[in-house]
């Protein structure tokens, strides 16, 4: 049997869509979770310094695979969903499904800047700048093509009549936007009862339950 050892830092972030992967799939595996600090600027150790170089891209999450090593969290999640029927039910739903989570990959440019920014301690003018100019148009894009597919498709799910790993990638950061006070309660509604529909399922209740809090 595949021995899987999935090592990301200890936050859900681009990780978290392949640990759901193997909770739905019933399937064991090892969950490394590296400090969160080894993420903050002139904190890294030796320890994180020498597996990075390890790494086939210099980067986290890495899924390995009795010595199989593979970088890239979307090539990861996409992997893991085709082996557990997660990836959509014909090519077509397959690649829409590759076609959210692209889309999701572009907006997730802007969002990496915004939190970067703050992390690199920028002035709280630049921050700002970023944070209006860039990540909320980014941020207000992204959502409303999100509620468009779903109001358009009617099933709970974004890709046809089932769960696919688009579904994953994409409540878990509505969830993170809640953690950082980004979703308008207003306004998305119907994005948070679809981000709750996704975490009650039965077979993630329970990691969701026990897994290590964190706010992204
Ligand atoms: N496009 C990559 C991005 C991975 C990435 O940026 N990982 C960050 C953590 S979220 C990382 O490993 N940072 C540590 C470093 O660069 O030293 C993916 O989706 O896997």
């Amino acid at each position: 049997m595949t021995h899987y050892k999935l090592i990301y830092f200890d936050a859900r972030g681009f990780g978290e869509p392949a640990r759901q992967l193997f909770h739905l799939a019933g399937v064991p595996f090892e969950d490394v979770r590296i400090s969160f600090e080894e993420l903050m600027p002139g904190k890294q150790s030796a320890y994180w310094l020498e597996m990075k170089e390890k790494t086939p891209f210099g980067r986290l999450p890495v899924l390995s695979m009795d010595g199989f090593e593979l970088a890239q969290s979307a090539a990861i999640s996409r992997y893991l969903a085709k082996k557990f029927g997660y990836s959509g039910k014909t090519p077509e739903e397959e690649v829409w499904a590759d076609a959210i989570v692209d889309q999701f990959k572009d907006y997730m440019e802007s969002f990496r800047l915004f939190i970067y920014a703050q992390r690199e301690g920028k002035s709280a003018e630049e921050v700002k700048t970023i944070h209006d100019k860039k990540y909320v148009p980014a941020k207000n894009q992204f959502l409303e093509v999100i509620d468009r597919i779903l109001k358009t498709n009617k099933t709970g799910y974004i890709v046809g009549n089932g769960l696919t790993w688009a579904d994953l990638v994409v409540a878990d950061h509505i969830f993170t936007l809640q953690n950082i006070k980004k979703l308008d309660d207003g306004i998305h509604q119907n994005l948070k009862k679809y981000q709750e529909s996704i975490y009650s399922l039965p077979e993630l209740k329970e990691h969701i339950e026990k897994r290590p809090k964190s706010e992204m």
